[in-house]
Formats: structure tokens, sequence, C-alpha cells
């Protein structure tokens, strides 16, 4: 056996099991797919048929340093998803797309409610979505699982009826709910019922939340909502200074409520003001259940593998701290925990047992 140390060469990373626990549907299509299924379906108004040119307008779009502007190129890709073929076909891409970059498990959100334009039902979306997912699996060779989360967008009012179909569908591949969309103007405290609603049900949520607002967003997701994870959550260390660890960043490392960090969509949404300032390391530091995800590969040009390369290189991580990361999202996946155990025990670490610094 070899002892030489594995350059952390993106293509190495890509090798190596993945864990991904956040990243949206409707922001991680194929240029081209965006492009065929305009066509298809008569959406109206792409910037460009060009599928390099498409791609590059997406990210100019997303690198905003607003979320809400961000927010706006989901209007072509949310406008190409109204059907069911268009569904399984994204669906499916998905699930191959991130095999094909070492993901191993991936939980994948979206909402449904933005599916139902052109007369699909809610439950259409979900199960067109759940075949996609499906049949992207097969076509890996059962190299990744893929579950979803739904969400409900924050600024409309049908969050109840989306944690219902949490509940509904939670037997065929449905493992959480999470509220996503503008966090400013619109607390998760807004409609604390469905949050009751899932406890009640013993179901997961995760919410997005300490990304365009800071602690007290976070504080409201956490204890009010009682979140299992934060999605992005990196503005929680607004409540650290100099070191000094304050009573809400505490509780979420001491009850390892998993930050599901997106470096570069983190930058572009101006959640944090460049790479070189982003807290993953100092959080990490500290203890935190750190992850590394995507947020939306078409809107932000990025892959697991590409947003592990990137905090390697700026904070200098090694791949035992990539290992953690991969671990802490396994922990945090909302998958029971037989499953959980086996994925670290059988996937993760003799994946990185290879992988030595
Ligand atoms: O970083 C984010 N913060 C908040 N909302 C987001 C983010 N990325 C995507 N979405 C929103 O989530 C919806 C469902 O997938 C997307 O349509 C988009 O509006
Ligand atoms: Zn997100």
């Amino acid at each position: 056996m070899s002892t030489m140390p594995t350059p952390l060469s993106q293509e190495a990373i890509r090798t190596a099991p993945k864990v991904l626990l956040h990243d949206h549907l409707d922001g991680g299509l194929r240029p081209q797919t965006v492009i065929e299924l305009a066509e298809a379906c008569g959406h109206q108004g792409l910037p460009t048929t060009d599928p390099v040119k498409l791609g590059a307008w997406f990210r100019d779009n997303a690198n905003s340093g607003s979320l809400v502007r961000y927010l706006e190129g989901f209007a072509h890709t949310c406008g190409v998803m109204q059907d069911e073929a268009a569904l399984v076909r994204v669906a499916s891409e998905a699930a191959q797309d991130l095999a094909a970059d070492g993901v191993v498990y991936a939980e994948v959100r979206y909402a449904p409610e933005l599916f139902t334009e052109r007369g699909l039902s809610l439950e259409q979306a979900v199960e067109a979505v759940q075949e996609g997912f499906r049949q992207g699996e097969a076509a890996s060779g059962g190299r990744i699982r893929v579950r979803a989360l739904l969400c409900a967008m924050r600024q409309n009012d049908d969050w109840q009826r989306i944690a219902d179909l949490v509940v509904r569908y939670r037997d065929a591949g449905v493992v959480g709910f999470d509220i996503a969309g503008p966090e400013a103007g619109f607390p998760a405290t807004r409609e604390l019922s469905a949050f009751e609603y899932l406890r009640q049900q013993n179901a997961h949520f995760t919410i997005h939340a300490g990304e365009a607002a800071g602690p007290e967003s976070i504080w409201q997701a956490v204890q009010f909502c009682g979140a299992e994870r934060l999605g992005h959550g990196v503005r929680i260390v607004e409540d650290i200074q100099d070191g000094e660890v304050g009573h809400l960043a505490a509780y979420v490392r001491d009850r390892r409520i998993a930050l599901e960090t997106c470096p570069t969509s983190n930058v572009h949404t101006g959640a944090v003001a460049s790479l070189a300032e982003h807290p993953i390391a100092l959080l990490d530091r500290l203890g935190f259940r750190v992850t590394v995800n995507t947020d939306n590969r078409l809107m932000s040009d990025v892959t697991v593998s590409g947003e592990f390369a990137a905090v390697v290189e700026q904070f200098g991580f090694g791949w035992d701290d990539l290992r953690r990361f991969t671990t802490n999202a396994a922990k945090a996946a909302f998958l029971p925990l037989d499953e959980r155990r086996a994925l670290i025990r059988d996937v993760i670490e003799p994946g990185y047992a290879a992988l030595r610094d």
C-alpha cells in the first residue's frame, strides 16, 4: 500500500465520496437543457440560446450581491419546469450530474408550488421529480442515492400545504421540509403552525436562515420553529465576537445544528463579502457542525468538488478536513440512523482512507 500523499486537486476531490445537503433542483439545470425545454414548451425571453453564454448569463446575474436579485434567475428555470416530462428529465440529470461529481448521497430541494403554473397539481410535480431521481440513480449505476426536501416559499402562504405533502410523501423519498425565498421581511415565524404540525408528525426540517438576515433570523428558525439544520446559517458568526461565542451560537454548536454553508453562493448573494472572509474555517475550528454545499449549481456555476477545492485553496484544508465536512453532512442527513451509520462506515471512511495528506 502506498503512503504517498494524494494531491488535493479538484480531480482527486471529485473521486472522494461526498454528501450534499443543500442543492436546489431549479438552480441546477444544465444550460443546454434549459434551452431545449424552453424551445419545447414555448418559454419566452431566454437571454440567449447559446449554452455557454447562457451559463455565463446565469452566473453574472447570480453574482449580484443581493439575494433578491440572485433569485430573479429562477424565472427562467421554473418557466421550463411546468410539465411532468420536463421535471423527470431535470431530476434525472441532476442525479446523474451529482453522481459524476462523486456525490454518494444528496438531498435535493425544490418548491412544488413553482411548478403548477400550467396546471400540474402539487402531487404530480412531486411524483414526477421522484420518478426522475429514480431514473437518474439507475442511470448512475446506483452510485448515488437522492432524496427530496420540499420548500415552501417564504413570501407565499402555502406553508401548511407543503408541510402536508412532506408528511404524505415521507415514505416515497421526501425526507424533509424547508422554507426558501426572500429572508428579509418574511420571518420564519410568520406561520409557526406549519412547523408545529411537522414536529407533531415527527417530520424533519431545515430552514434558510442567516443568509440575507442576521442572528435574529437564526434565533427564530431554531428557537421558535425548531429547525434541525440551517440553510447557510453563516451569519451566526455575528453572535461570535473575538472568539467569544454568544448564547445563540453556543446553542447551535452544542445542539450540533448543521450549518449548510454554500461558499460561492454566499459571496454571490452578499451573505459574506468574499471567499476570504467566509466564516467556514472559523466555525469549523470552533466545533460547529459545518457542511459544504452548492446551493445552485447553474446559477453560481459550481459543483461540490469545486466548492471543496475552493475552500481548500482559500483556507488550506486537508483531506481530514474534507472527510470531517462529509461526515458532518452524513450525520445531519434526514436519513434513518442505520443508513447514516452505514454511509459513514461503508462509504465515507473507506473512501477517505485511500486519500491521505
Ligand atoms: O440561497 C437561497 N436563499 C433563499 N432562497 C433560495 C436560495 N436559492 C434558491 N432559493 C429559492 O428556492 C426556490 C426553490 O428551490 C428557488 O426557486 C429559489 O427561489
Ligand atoms: Zn438555498
